[in-house]
Order: structure tokens, then sequence, then C-alpha cells
């Protein structure tokens, strides 16, 4: 089974360019995907005991949990180091039930393939990028953006030019859906001739 890493920095398309491996019937685990499941439920009582006042009606207000942690690296840290055991625990699990399935490809959709040493961990590093004038529309676009929000996270990740140097693959993402499917396919078909 191959496991391709897709990454890239906030805003470069990620989510988007997952749903086109999906739409290939290639599964993918959603990291985000994930720590939101996780936040509605199962982590909201230790994220509560960490943050007090973040958890409403049971799950945790993420918006909130945001005014606490962006921008403030040692609360961000404490986030990470219940956040992210948890988020690999689920992708080990997603990871042996592929297998168990016979899957020839897998997609693990991770923000921070790079930031957390993973890289080594995936067969095929996929990064997405539209270049940084596009990615600081498309963020700026999203409702409840600030410059300071988008900075901050901007801090916390690798930059985009590191990025690409060390993925096998670029997804160009800058020039719409079509374009981007075909990238998909192309590399899938790559991936599938080689196995
Ligand atoms: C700060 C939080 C509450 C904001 O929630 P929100 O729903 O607005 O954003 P969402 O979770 O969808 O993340 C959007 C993007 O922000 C960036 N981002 C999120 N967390 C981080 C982080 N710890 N470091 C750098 N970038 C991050 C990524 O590009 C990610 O794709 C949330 O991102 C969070 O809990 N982050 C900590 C957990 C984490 O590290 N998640 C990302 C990888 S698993
Ligand atoms: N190939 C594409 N063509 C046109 N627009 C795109 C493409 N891919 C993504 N977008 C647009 O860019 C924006 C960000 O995309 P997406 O949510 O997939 O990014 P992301 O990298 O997952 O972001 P985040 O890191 O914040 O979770 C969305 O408005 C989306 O519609």
């Amino acid at each position: 089974m191959i496991v391709v890493g897709l990454t890239g920095s906030i805003g470069m398309g990620k989510s988007t360019t997952a749903r086109l491996f999906a739409d290939e019937g290639v599964p993918v685990h959603d990291a985000d995907a994930t720590v939101h499941r996780l936040y509605a439920g199962e982590a909201a009582p230790v994220i509560e005991a960490a943050f007090p006042g973040v958890v409403k009606d049971g799950a945790v207000d993420r918006k909130e949990l945001g005014t606490r942690v962006i921008g403030a690296p040692e609360a961000l840290a404490k986030l990470e180091a219940i956040v992210h055991p948890l988020v690999r625990r689920a992708e080990a699990e997603f990871l042996a039930r592929e297998r168990a399935a016979g899957r020839p490809i897998v997609v693990l959709d991770v923000p921070l393939l790079f930031e957390t040493g993973r890289a080594g961990a995936v067969d095929h590093i996929a990064v997405v990028s539209a270049g940084e004038a596009e990615q600081r529309r498309r963020v700026l676009a999203r409702p409840g953006m600030t410059e300071e929000t988008f900075a901050a996270m901007l801090a916390r990740q690798t930059p985009d030019a590191e990025k690409r140097a060390r993925a096998h693959t670029v997804i160009d993402t800058s020039r719409g859906i079509e374009a981007a499917r075909d990238q998909v396919r192309a590399l899938i078909a790559t991936l599938s001739a080689g196995s």
C-alpha cells in the first residue's frame, strides 16, 4: 500500500485536493476533520481541563480556543501536545483498516507533515500550492480572519518554498479545480503504474 502524505500551508487548497482524491476512490484521512470530531466529544474534557471555559454544550468552541492559542506559542504547544497524539492514533487506525482492506493507495491529509517530523513516515509527499498572493487572497476572504491570525499561523508553518522543495509532487491549485483534478489523476496513474 502506498501512503501519500498530502500537505500544504494554510489556504493552499489541501482540503479541496483531498476531496479530488476521494472522488477517484482513494481513501483519505483528514487530520483537521479528525481534530474537529475529537473536539466535538472525546477530547472535550481534557481540552477543558487545560483551557477552562472553552467547552460549550460538551464541545470545544474552536473560535474561543483560537483566541487563546493563536499568537500564543506556549499555549499552542500545550494544545498540540494533547491533540497530536490523538490524531496520530486515528491515522494509525485508518492505515491498519485500509491495509487490511487491500487498498493500493491511500492519502493522509496532514497540515503539519513537515512541522511535526512526519515526512519520513509516508511513501510519497504531495504538496499543494497556489502561490503566496493567491494564498493571502483566499485566507483573508474567510469570515473572521485577520492579518494577525494569518501571520501567526504562517509563523508556525514551514515556508511554502521549502515544502515544495521537499515534495515528490507539487499540486498547483491556482489554475482551478479541473486543472487540479488532472494533476491528481496523473499522480494516481503514476503511483498505480509503479506499485
Ligand atoms: C487553532 C484552532 C482551534 C483553529 O480552529 P479552526 O477551525 O479555525 O481551523 P482548522 O482547525 O480548520 O485549521 C485550519 C488550518 O490552520 C492551520 N493550523 C491549525 N493548527 C495549526 C498549528 N498547530 N500550527 C500551524 N498551523 C495550524 C493549518 O493550516 C490548518 O489546516 C485549531 O486549528 C486547532 O485546534 N489547532 C491545534 C491542533 C492542530 O495542530 N491542528 C492541525 C494539525 S492536526
Ligand atoms: N484547485 C482549486 N481551484 C480553485 N480554487 C481552489 C482550488 N483549491 C482550493 N481552492 C479554494 O481555496 C480556498 C482554500 O481551500 P481549502 O479549504 O481546500 O484549503 P486548505 O489548504 O485545506 O486550507 P486550511 O489549511 O485553512 O484548512 C477555498 O476557497 C477553495 O475553494
